[in-house]
């Protein structure tokens, strides 16, 4: 509810409250796994400019002309094998993630949550926090390592969501937790959990984060950096067990030249080397998704035993687990100080 106070008319908006929420925000998903959605989906996602650093005169005829008639089929084929009956994965996940954040939280903060693509839409949830009477916002972009790719183009779409404005909300932004030690605590318990028990040894541990162009990293993005930077916490932690461990990049998209070791080269290498056993783990993704329960767990499997391998896992990103809420709720409650 919110607060309207005597004498205004009847048709004044309403006035606002002082409370606090939360909006929890993860990449975006198609609405189902077909070529319809699939298309709308990547047709928005492949468009942001700050996905996508082609000037849009070159890239657009493109992604309209060839991308757009091509890979949704071949992408609706992939999200069919992941897709549950609630949904999209990543949608499914996000949406527990934020309900448990409400749990914990309590009473006095409003928690939702939204996509950066597709639906719910970043301004229609923000829209739906302010209904209830928040004030002040804390966005949230689940995204470990920061990129202009993700995390930014998060804050901007919040952005154009205030300039339509005129009486604005206060937002805050979760910064990048790549090193957080709430975060590398959760990675290590949640890790070492899923490797105790497993009903093998793996040999190495492959750690693969999203790949992204090469020449981002030259322009001075920090996502390369943060992404090394977990890897070699991370490292620090397993550094007691028996396991090789190696960083690799996957879901290369295009011709341009993207972040190297690539996840598939490199387990191409290993079964070459006769490595029999391989565990695959996805530090950077805070749900699983396609790019893990598919290219990872599906693709990444069939390509190691093909290539020689024999027992081969693919790890639980942090999802809605006890560690992934421990940590999500350390980070939520340490940006709200002062706010509740
Ligand atoms: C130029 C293309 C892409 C860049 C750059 C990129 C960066 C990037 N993406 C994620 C996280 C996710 N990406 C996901 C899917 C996905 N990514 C791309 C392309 C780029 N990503 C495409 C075309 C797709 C769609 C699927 C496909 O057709 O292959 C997902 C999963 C979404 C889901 O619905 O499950 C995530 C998550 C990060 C973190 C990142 C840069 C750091
Ligand atoms: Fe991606
Ligand atoms: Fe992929």
């Amino acid at each position: 509810m919110t607060w309207q106070p005597q004498n205004l008319p009847a048709d004044h908006p309403p006035v606002k409250t002082g409370k606090v929420g939360v909006l929890v925000v993860n990449l975006g998903t198609p609405e189902a796994p077909e070529p319809g959605p699939v298309k709308r989906y990547l047709a928005e996602f492949l468009s942001d400019r700050r996905v996508v650093e082609i000037p849009p005169i070159a890239w657009q005829p493109i992604l309209r002309g060839i991308i757009l008639n091509t890979r949704p089929k071949k992408s609706a084929h992939a999200y069919s094998q992941v897709w549950t009956e609630e949904g999209s994965p990543l949608a499914v996940i996000t949406r527990q993630q934020a309900e448990a954040m409400q749990a914990r939280l309590g009473e006095g903060v409003t928690v939702d949550w939204a996509m950066r693509y597709g639906n719910p839409s970043i301004p229609d949830r923000m829209q739906a926090l302010m209904d209830k009477g928040c004030e002040r916002i804390l966005l949230a972009p689940l995204y470990p390592q920061y990129s202009g790719a993700t995390t930014a183009t998060v804050v901007d779409k919040a952005a154009d969501k205030l300039r339509t404005m005129r009486w604005q909300a206060a937002l805050r932004t979760l910064p990048p937790y790549h090193d957080d030690p709430a975060y590398i605590d959760a990675l290590e318990a949640d890790l070492t959990r899923q490797l105790d028990a497993l009903d093998f040894a793996p040999e190495v541990l492959l750690l693969s984060f999203h790949g992204m162009p090469e020449r981002t990293l030259h322009l001075g993005d920090p996502y390369h950096c943060h992404c090394m930077k977990t890897s070699r916490l991370l490292q620090e932690r397993l550094a007691g067990r028996d396991l090789r461990i190696r960083t690799t990049f996957q879901s290369r998209f295009g011709r341009a030249k993207w972040l190297e070791p690539a996840t598939d080269t490199v387990i191409g290498e290993e079964g070459a080397k006769g490595t029999k056993r391989m565990a695959i783990a996805a530090p950077g993704f805070s749900a699983d998704c396609l790019e893990t329960l598919e290219e990872l767990a599906i693709q990444g499997r069939d390509q190691f035993i093909e290539e020689g391998g024999e027992q081969f896992a693919a790890l639980s990103c942090l999802n809605a687990s006890d560690a992934g809420l421990a940590m999500l709720e350390t980070l939520l409650r340490r940006e709200l100080s002062g706010w509740i």
